[in-house]
């Protein structure tokens, strides 16, 4: 193989995270021609709805693995958290290290300098996850929808149409904003609001009869799939879509692959934590993190979980 084509979403963003990809790619592999095509999905379409109210999962992949699977690109770059967690059908995942920031941010209006806990402070986002969290940690604000990509939020953000708005770091770094911005970012620590299974980690998809297989083999990184499996775990056992307000987080320390993770009522009134790790063991690390996020997953079940999660879909359907 001498030509190699990347699929990906046409955002800024994407195209980013594309970039790093291919300069990882470029240092093995010099000779390797590489081009990028740009693919529309139906979540770049669809800009205004709320994405719990599009429904439906993968959004913004589904296109991309049909070009894949139809052999008009190679290998697909996503953000992990946009990807299902159920497995995709004929093709195959892998996770590049290193993980970006997993937090979320804060930014704030130029010109507004309260606090997020006052009465009446319209926080913008589009995520349930971060919506119950914020109602949970902030009951006096009002959390608004807001959709778009980075620069969009960002604009309307400046339009006064919000006081604040919540970012995930990762995005703002890989497009070289958290530096212009620092003045007017705070980052939220994952104890305060747990980010989403897989947040600030790529991934990248191919056929799983792909040739390729071998030459990408080197750009996975064990550590950090492990720990966003386990992420995905929790979730997926939980039979919950990206789009519910389930948020989990693994790192390793100590010798332990550690997750915390929750389910909250969008109301944020009723949350559901929990928390565990298993002694990591790297050539076990598929089986273990698979454990770590269904055992947690059950222990969620156990405290009420699934009441939360029944009602959330049940208010969704409407
Ligand atoms: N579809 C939203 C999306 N998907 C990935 C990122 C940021 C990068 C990441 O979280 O890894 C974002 C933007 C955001 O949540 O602010």
């Amino acid at each position: 193989m001498n030509r190699l084509v990347i699929g990906t979403r046409a955002s800024k963003l994407a195209l980013a995270q594309t970039q790093t990809v291919i300069a990882r790619l470029q240092q093995l592999y010099r000779e390797l021609e590489i081009v990028i095509e740009p693919i529309h999905t139906h979540g770049d379409r669809v800009t205004e709805t709320p994405l719990a109210r599009i429904g439906g999962d993968g959004i913004f992949v589904t296109e991309i693995e049909r070009a894949l699977r139809a052999g008009v690109v190679d290998l697909a770059v996503h953000s992990l958290k946009d990807l299902p967690t159920a497995p995709p059908e004929g093709l195959l995942v892998m996770v590049p290290g290193p993980r970006e920031d997993v937090r979320d941010v804060l930014v704030r209006r130029r010109d507004f300098l309260g606090s997020p806990a006052e009465p009446g402070v319209r926080i913008g986002t589009c995520s349930l996850r971060r919506t119950a969290q914020l109602r949970a940690l902030y009951p006096q604000a009002q959390i608004l929808p807001l959709r778009g990509n980075v620069d969009t939020r960002l604009r309307k953000l400046e339009a006064g149409d919000y006081d604040l708005i919540v970012l995930a770091a990762a995005g703002l770094r890989r497009l070289g904003l958290s530096e212009g911005l620092a003045d007017r970012l705070e980052c939220l620590p994952v104890e305060m609001l747990l980010p989403a299974p897989g947040q600030g980690a790529l991934a990248l998809e191919l056929r799983a009869d792909s040739e390729l297989l071998p030459l990408l083999a080197p750009l996975n990184d064990v550590e950090v799939q492990a720990a966003t499996s386990a992420e995905r775990a929790f979730m997926r056992h939980l039979g919950a879509g990206c789009y519910l307000p389930v948020a989990a987080h693994a790192w390793l320390a100590d010798g332990r692959l550690h997750l915390r993770a929750l389910v909250i009522s969008l109301d944020g009134r009723r949350v559901v934590r929990v928390q565990g790790s298993v002694a990591w063991h790297a050539e076990q690390a598929p089986r273990l993190a698979a454990q770590l996020g269904v055992m947690l997953a059950e222990q969620a079940l156990a405290q009420g979980a699934e009441e939360i999660i029944a009602e959330i879909r049940a208010a969704s359907t409407v």
